[in-house]
């Protein structure tokens, strides 16, 4: 993992790549920020969430202690609007004996194409995403999760990714996904 971080790193140098931020939500720091947008932006939502729960919250996939669940990085490419996620899932991910558990799997792609989104329109949510498990992903295996805006249709952004093994031989998941951008003129 840490070759491919520092190859990655390398590809940064000339600007053509971004590190991106995957530790909390750059936009809204502060909980009073993340609770003026829930106002916003999820009205009806709003009404139902704890906000004493809510200074507890936490991003999911940043949870687990270090090399025990979820352990990523994420970088972009502008010219090509590509996400690209370099992800070990950790033991505590197991689903079938030795190998990753789908919903795991899922959550990676949700949030490597979320990121995508979220670089492309801001402030998204996930309409549909379907997935493809094509191969059991071993448990503690590093895989490269490949994301590409494939188009915007007015606040739909339609988005497709893979997961493949490192020397890029096995297809592991095949997923589309659609976002939607948030509209704070609409209850939702
Ligand atoms: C330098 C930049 C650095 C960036 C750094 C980034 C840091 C990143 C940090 C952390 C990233 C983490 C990223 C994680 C991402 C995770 C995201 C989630 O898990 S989201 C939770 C799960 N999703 C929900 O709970 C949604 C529930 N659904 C809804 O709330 C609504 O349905 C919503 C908002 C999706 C749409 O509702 P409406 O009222 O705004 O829009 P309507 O009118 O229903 O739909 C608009 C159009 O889309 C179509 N549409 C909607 N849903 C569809 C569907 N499921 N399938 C097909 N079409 C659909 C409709 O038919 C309509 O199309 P027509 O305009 O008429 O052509």
């Amino acid at each position: 993992m840490r070759l491919l971080f520092d190859q990655f790193m390398k590809k940064c140098e000339d600007g053509s790549w971004i590190h991106l931020p995957s530790y909390n939500y750059t936009l809204f720091q502060r909980s009073q920020d993340i609770s003026a947008f829930i106002h916003a932006y999820l009205p009806t939502a709003s009404k139902l969430i704890n906000e004493e729960k809510l200074l507890q919250a936490k991003i999911f996939t940043r949870n687990f202690e270090d090399g025990l669940g979820f352990e990523y990085v994420m970088f972009y490419n502008d010219v090509e609007k590509r996400v690209v996620c370099v992800f070990e899932g950790g033991p505590y991910l197991q689903g079938m004996p030795g190998c990753l558990h789908g919903g795991a799997i899922a959550t990676m792609i949700d949030a490597t194409v979320g990121t995508s989104a979220m670089i492309a329109e801001g402030i998204v949510m996930t309409a549909n995403l379907n997935i493809n498990f094509k191969r059991p992903v071993p448990l503690c295996s590093v895989v490269l999760i490949n994301s590409q805006l494939d188009k915007i249709e007015g606040r739909k952004l339609f988005i497709s990714c893979n997961v493949q093994s490192v020397d890029e031989k096995t297809l592991y998941t095949e997923a589309t996904s659609l976002f939607i951008k948030l509209d704070p003129e609409k209850q939702v």
